[in-house]
């Protein structure tokens, strides 16, 4: 990234991101059963959700006092009687990650961390009711003008529990178009071609200016990516997609993958990571549909960094219509249709495809 636009941003996403990561290994390391809540949409909760939400909101607001935050979590079950343990550990592990020494220049200028956003071992302790208020700072309505960012503390908090994927995710919106965006995986591989190797990275894009990674264990190693610029053939093709059946239509998605002659079998996987696996180039399609009956709406956290990341290694990403992803619409993408997301020439087959498993579902 040659260009110095959202230079800032990059700094304080990757210092405020990188910060969270360092306390979900924590409590995933020593997770207290008794420390997931169960949310009314019936979706796990943990203390890392809500802690990693107040680490990066606390960053954000010291830094970027003017953003208002689209986040996931708010403080609303975290304010009874029967979660005094699990505020008491939010404080501790919020004010543990926020007090880890500053990140020098000696790791390279742009990911160099300042103490005036509020970090390091001489900041302030943050007290309960401080951290509870920064949480709320993610209660932004969001919609279709001006400056936001949009967080999700543990994207994939299913996956997180089970060991598997899962990500942090910011991202910056701008009158309704995602300009900068950050997602660290902690779980995944740093190099694609070798799944048992070192697993954590941090990818960063802005628009225009390409996607990058760097390994969680050296942040000041930045290497740019790209997808294979050639489509390669369809034999070779995996669609990645979610591995919850009740998130996205395995069996339409079965329908859709006869349709386009995929022959491989799904890759399934946890949370956002879709997004940063096809823009390094693994399996070459991510599909999202829908279950049958469901009235969930898509959340604007859970796409703004991964869509950013597949256009600027070259791919499209769209929702089932053929229309694009609107993040100007509030705290959901409205009555957004599935997502597809793809190599921009292997496009057009999709859509076609799309069209025909709908044909075939609706016989059924
Ligand atoms: N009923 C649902 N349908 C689709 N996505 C859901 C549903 N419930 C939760 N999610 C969100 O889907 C994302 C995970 O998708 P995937 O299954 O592809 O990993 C997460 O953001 C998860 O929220 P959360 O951030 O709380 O984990
Ligand atoms: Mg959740
Ligand atoms: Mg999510
Ligand atoms: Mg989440």
């Amino acid at each position: 990234m040659a260009s110095l636009a959202f230079s800032l941003e990059k700094r304080v996403a990757i210092s405020a991101v990188t910060r969270a990561c360092s306390l979900t290994s924590i409590v995933f390391q020593n997770l207290v059963k008794n420390e997931t809540l169960t949310k009314g949409d019936k979706s796990p909760v943990t203390v890392a959700d809500f802690s990693a939400q107040a680490v990066v909101n606390a960053i954000l607001a010291k830094a970027f006092p003017d953003d208002p935050i689209v986040g996931e979590e708010d403080s609303a079950d975290l304010r009874t009687p029967s979660t005094d343990g699990l505020r008491k550990h939010l404080t501790s592990l919020a004010n543990d990650a926020l007090h880890l020494p500053l990140r020098s220049a000696a790791l390279g200028d742009d990911v160099a961390e300042d103490a005036s956003w509020g970090i390091g071992p001489d900041s302030p302790v943050r007290s309960t009711d401080e951290l509870l208020t920064l949480i709320d700072r993610g209660t932004y309505e969001g919609g279709p003008r001006g400056r936001m960012w949009t967080l999700d503390p543990i994207d994939g908090t299913k996956g997180f529990l089970r060991g598997g994927q899962y990500a942090v995710g910011l991202a910056l919106i701008v009158d309704s178009v995602v300009q900068f965006g950050v997602m660290a995986c902690p779980n995944l591989p740093v190099s694609s071609t070798d799944p048992d190797g070192e697993k954590g990275c941090i990818l960063v894009a802005a628009r225009g200016q390409g996607l990058e990674q760097r390994p969680l264990s050296n942040l000041g190693l930045s290497k740019a990516l790209r997808q294979p610029q050639t489509l390669p053939p369809l034999s070779s093709i995996a669609l990645l997609e979610s591995l919850e059946a009740a998130h996205s239509s395995h069996s339409f998605s079965g329908l859709f993958s006869k349709h386009m002659g995929i022959t491989a079998p799904p890759l399934r996987m946890d949370s956002m990571a879709k997004y940063a696996c096809l823009a390094r180039g693994e399996g070459g399609l991510y599909f999202r549909m829908p279950t049958k009956g469901s009235d969930y709406k898509e959340k604007i956290w859970d796409h703004a960094a991964g869509v950013l990341f597949v256009e600027e290694a070259g791919g499209v990403v769209s929702n089932l219509r053929g229309e694009p992803l609107n993040f100007g619409l509030g705290r959901t993408l409205g009555d957004n249709h599935g997502i597809v997301a793809c190599f921009k020439d292997l496009y057009p087959q999709v859509m076609e495809a799309v069209k025909k498993a709908k044909e075939e579902a609706k016989d059924e």
